[in-house]
């Protein structure tokens, strides 16, 4: 295969460094063509979020409908997706285009809040959304995000990080990224959990890079899981996808001194 397609389902960022404007940097920085279906328009910028304005979802359909109805698409991230309704015209629309079709690779990253504390998921569609994951082959939370996708209080524990991402990886037989960049120390650790099957469960695989000292962590989630669908697209094994996402991650936070973009909680350098 050449440049494999892939497509954004998620909100957006005028300042670019979160939401689909941050997938679609991370996709082309993985060698991906990026596509993008808007779900809603988010007035923020790095210091938080003003408003959101969601389009009715008969045009989210047409907007989904108008690139599966054309293009072959290889993998699939979601990010803020927002509502019940909104949740539940992208599950039709998945279950609907690749019924007779083998569905692409579909990353979720359970977006519910912002950086800057401020809700992009209503409380209400949490439940939606942890049935939306039946369809995932990838969930990529944070501490905060797998605490409610697991039914648990947020940890500072890495061992009950990894008791709650088996509960999830087994409820929906999904590979989890547990993320660490909320939890403390000098390292910060993403675990790849995968579920049990045949009775084993494979070894979880653990990445531990430095942390970097930086306010510039705007979009690092949007972008961890955009990276991976790209090179999930490209072929690339888990553990080779993990081991590239976090050193490209090291080069683009490292990087980030090099923008010069808004007086809050900055983005990331997709191009280091
Ligand atoms: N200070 C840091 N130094 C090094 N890596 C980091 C740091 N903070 C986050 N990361 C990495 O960035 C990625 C995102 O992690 P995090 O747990 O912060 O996700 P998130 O909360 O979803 O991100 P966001 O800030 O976009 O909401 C992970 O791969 C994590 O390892
Ligand atoms: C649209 C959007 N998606 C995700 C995040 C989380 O970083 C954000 N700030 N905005």
């Amino acid at each position: 295969m050449g440049i494999p397609n892939i497509l954004s389902i998620a909100g957006t960022d005028p300042t670019g460094g979160a939401g689909i404007q941050a997938d679609l940097k991370s996709f082309a920085a993985h060698g991906g063509y990026g596509m993008c279906v808007v779900t809603a328009l988010v007035a923020q910028n790095t210091l938080g979020v003003r408003a959101i304005h969601a389009p009715p979802v008969d045009f989210l359909r047409a907007q989904l409908d108008a690139v599966s109805d054309d293009v072959t698409i290889h993998a699939v991230k979601t990010g803020m997706l927002g509502t019940v309704e909104i949740i539940e015209t992208v599950s039709q629309w998945w279950d609907a285009a690749f019924e007779h079709s083998p569905a692409p690779t579909l990353v979720v990253d359970p977006v519910m809040v912002a950086t800057s504390g401020d809700r992009l998921l209503n409380e209400d569609a949490e439940s939606s959304l942890i049935e939306f994951l039946n369809r995932a082959d990838l969930v990529t939370p944070n501490v905060p995000e797998l605490a409610i996708l697991s039914g648990a209080e947020p940890t500072s524990s890495s061992s009950e990080l990894i008791w709650q991402a088996e509960r999830v990886a087994d409820a929906h037989q999904i590979v989890v990224l547990a993320k660490g960049g909320h939890m403390s120390g000098s390292r910060v650790a993403d675990s790849l959990v995968f579920p049990t099957s045949g009775g084993q469960r494979p070894e979880t695989y653990t990445v531990a890079t430095p942390r970097i000292e930086t306010t510039s962590t705007h979009g690092t989630g949007c972008s961890v899981s955009a990276a991976f669908a790209t090179l999930r697209a490209r072929g690339l094994s888990w553990h080779g996808g993990l081991d590239s996402v976090k050193d490209w991650m090291q080069r683009a936070l490292e990087g980030a001194d090099q923008l010069d973009v808004g007086r809050g909680n900055g983005p990331i350098n997709h191009f280091p």
